[in-house]
């Protein structure tokens, strides 16, 4: 089990996680664009391979959370949508949540692109399914997706500020929906992709068995009062 870190020391390993996602987001973007030759990649591969085996040196298992992880509050570091630390996060940047709402910017790197120029179909998804249940979060209510409808109205292009709001729409027991949309930070008015999400909150015992092994039991899933 991974022991959870409080306090200063994980601040400083918080501060030391965001550095190097921020460092391997960056060889993830070299990566997607290199044309360099074959001697180069090979040369490349096989650093990354050293890297690789000594970041496995301290290794977590997979139902293990990161030592600098919240999971009361929700916060994880190597979230794939936000998390500082992961190498695959845009990542997604909340300026504000509260009562039911959350605002957030990406700026949608190459490794998400799908049409050429713009932002994969998926990752829009994977966006706007995280702002749903965080603006849920924000106003207290657990659960997971059950259902997701995503509207694309605009392409969202690579490399362009974009802003996120996501709103709580009903709340019913265990069940709560929410809205959310996509445009960009220049033009607010114009809806690129909007999303409506169904979560409902495990019941306890649901829980228990969805999220058997886990060594530190997520309630940002369960029901709420
Ligand atoms: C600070 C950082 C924060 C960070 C916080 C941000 C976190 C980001 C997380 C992103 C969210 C995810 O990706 S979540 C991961 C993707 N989702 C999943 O893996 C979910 C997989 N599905 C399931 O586990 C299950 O199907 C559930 C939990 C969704 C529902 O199971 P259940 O709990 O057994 O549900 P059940 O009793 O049958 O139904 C409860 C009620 O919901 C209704 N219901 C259930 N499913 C549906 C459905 N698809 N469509 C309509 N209605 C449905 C039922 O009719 C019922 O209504 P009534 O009879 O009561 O009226």
């Amino acid at each position: 089990m991974a022991e959870l870190l409080t306090g200063e020391a994980r601040e400083q390993r918080r501060a030391a996680v965001a550095d190097l996602g921020a460092a391997l987001r960056e060889l993830v973007d070299a990566a997607v664009r290199t044309e360099v030759g074959a001697p180069g990649l090979a040369a490349a591969a096989a650093a990354a391979r050293d890297l690789a085996a000594q970041l496995r040196a301290g290794q977590r298992g997979l139902l293990e959370v990161a030592s600098v992880d919240d999971p009361v509050a929700g916060e994880r570091w190597y979230s794939p949508v936000y998390g500082p630390g992961s190498p695959v996060a845009p990542p997604l940047l909340v300026d504000s949540e509260g009562g039911g709402r959350v605002t957030a910017r990406v700026t949608v790197p190459k490794a998400l692109e799908g049409p050429p120029g713009l932002a994969h179909g998926g990752t829009i998804a994977t966006l706007l399914d995280h702002v749903l249940a965080r603006a849920l979060r924000s106003a207290g209510r657990g659960g997971l997706t059950a259902t997701l409808t995503v509207t694309y109205r605009r392409p969202v292009r690579l490399g362009v500020e974009h802003v996120l709001h996501a709103e709580v729409a009903t709340t019913e027991g265990r069940r709560s929906t929410a809205r959310a949309r996509i445009v960009t930070a220049d033009d607010p008015d114009t809806v690129l992709a909007e999303g409506e999400g169904l979560f409902v909150a495990l019941r306890p015992e649901a829980a228990a068995h969805t999220f058997a092994g886990v060594d530190h039991a997520p309630e940002a899933w369960t029901a709420r009062p």
